[in-house]
């Protein structure tokens, strides 16, 4: 099976969301409230969230989705709800027709909220479920820096499609990687891959999807060469692990620090080469939302997406990858060598606590 139509709604969903996220990074405040586990939520998360889910109900409406937000602090906070309802009833794409095919805009603030609350699957190794991420990297869209919209499709726990959008990315694909990268005018690309049919990278736009261009990871000779990516939150991956690994690689080369997805597709689009994200923490479980879109774009550029371990990540176990550590992303050539330091760094660290 092709997932063709699966693919464009999901771009064009993620494009729409987009124009509100993007709203939403120029304001100053961003409406944002902490939940339980402390992270900051935003109007934006909310926002793209309902607009990306109303879009899939639309064109899909037996699928299930495992989203990261939903809506029960807004039930409370009427004030909140209601600033996001004024965002989302006003974005659409500018081409009517693309705008209809996602269905147009939402009915009321009430069903938003029902929506919002649709992204509550349990997920697990059956059948279709989306997993969202309505704004990833969220702390980098609080920071100014980068963010993304990220929408995988899985069908019997395995990723088929993936689409991600990053407004702050630069659009050309051999731009050289670059932290300090922002809402730079003319900044902003929708990545996507299906299962066995390559990965591609366009501009986003805010009405029809523009025209597309395959992406691949580029060849690096050894891997001492090459350029490393992992985050900015020092409680999101060890950084000092990471970095200890890649002077084991022999990378000489300082780590290029970005939020969000926008890592993997960096990597995937060659502007950059290996992704650490080694644990902070023994128990916590990475959410598929953070993973599945990025995991397919990558090894469909040419790339391959392990755990610490060297285990691929399984997407079949719920909500989070409750059955992997971490995450090691490098060109396919060079994983084993590159989990072998791992593994060593690692195990040098559990023995010397
Ligand atoms: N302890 C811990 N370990 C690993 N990951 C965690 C942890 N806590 C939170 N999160 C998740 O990190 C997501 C953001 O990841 P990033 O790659 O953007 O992190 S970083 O800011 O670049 O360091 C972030 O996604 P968003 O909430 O969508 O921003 C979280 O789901
Ligand atoms: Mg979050
Ligand atoms: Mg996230
Ligand atoms: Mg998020």
């Amino acid at each position: 099976m092709s997932y063709q139509q699966e693919r464009y709604i999901a771009e064009l969903a993620v494009q729409r969301a987009c124009l509100l996220t993007q709203k939403v990074f120029f304001e100053k405040a961003k409406g944002t409230v902490s939940k339980d586990d402390k992270s900051p939520v935003t109007i934006g998360d909310f926002g793209a969230q309902a607009l990306i889910i109303s879009a899939i109900r639309k064109n899909f409406p037996n699928d299930e989705i495992v989203a990261e937000e939903e809506a029960s602090s807004l039930r409370e906070d009427k004030n909140l709800s209601a600033e996001i309802w004024r965002l989302v009833k006003d974005i659409k794409l500018d081409d009517a027709e693309s705008d209809n095919i996602l269905g147009g805009p939402l009915a009321s603030e009430e069903s938003m909220l029902d929506i919002i609350d649709n992204g509550n699957s349990a997920g697990g190794p059956k059948g279709r479920i989306w997993a969202l991420d309505p704004i990833d990297g969220t702390k980098g869209f609080l920071r100014g820096g980068q963010y993304a919209v990220c929408l995988g499709l899985m069908v019997d726990g395995d990723v088929k499609v993936g689409a991600i959008g990053t407004p702050n990315l630069p659009i050309d694909d051999a731009a050289p990687i670059d932290a300090s990268q922002s809402a730079a005018a003319g900044n902003g690309v929708l990545f996507s891959a299906i299962l066995g049919e390559g990965a591609t990278s366009r501009p986003l736009t805010s009405g029809t999807l523009a025209a597309s261009k395959p992406i691949s990871m580029r060849p690096v000779a050894k891997i001492s060469d090459a350029v490393f990516c992992e985050g900015v939150e020092a409680g999101h991956s060890a950084q000092g692990d990471n970095a200890a690994v890649a002077e084991l690689l022999g990378i000489t080369a300082p780590s290029v620090r970005l939020d969000s997805q926008a890592k993997y597709c960096s990597i995937a689009r060659g502007a950059g080469d290996v992704y650490l994200r080694l644990p902070v923490k023994k128990d916590y479980q990475e959410k598929i939302w953070d993973h599945a879109a990025g995991d397919l774009i990558v090894r469909e550029a040419g790339g391959q997406v392990t755990d610490i371990y060297g285990n691929r990540l399984d997407f079949s176990k719920g909500r989070t990858l409750a059955a992997n550590k971490g995450v090691v992303a490098a060109p396919k050539a060079h994983q084993d060598q590159v989990i072998a330091a791992v593994k060593s760094v690692l195990k040098l660290k559990s023995v010397l606590k």
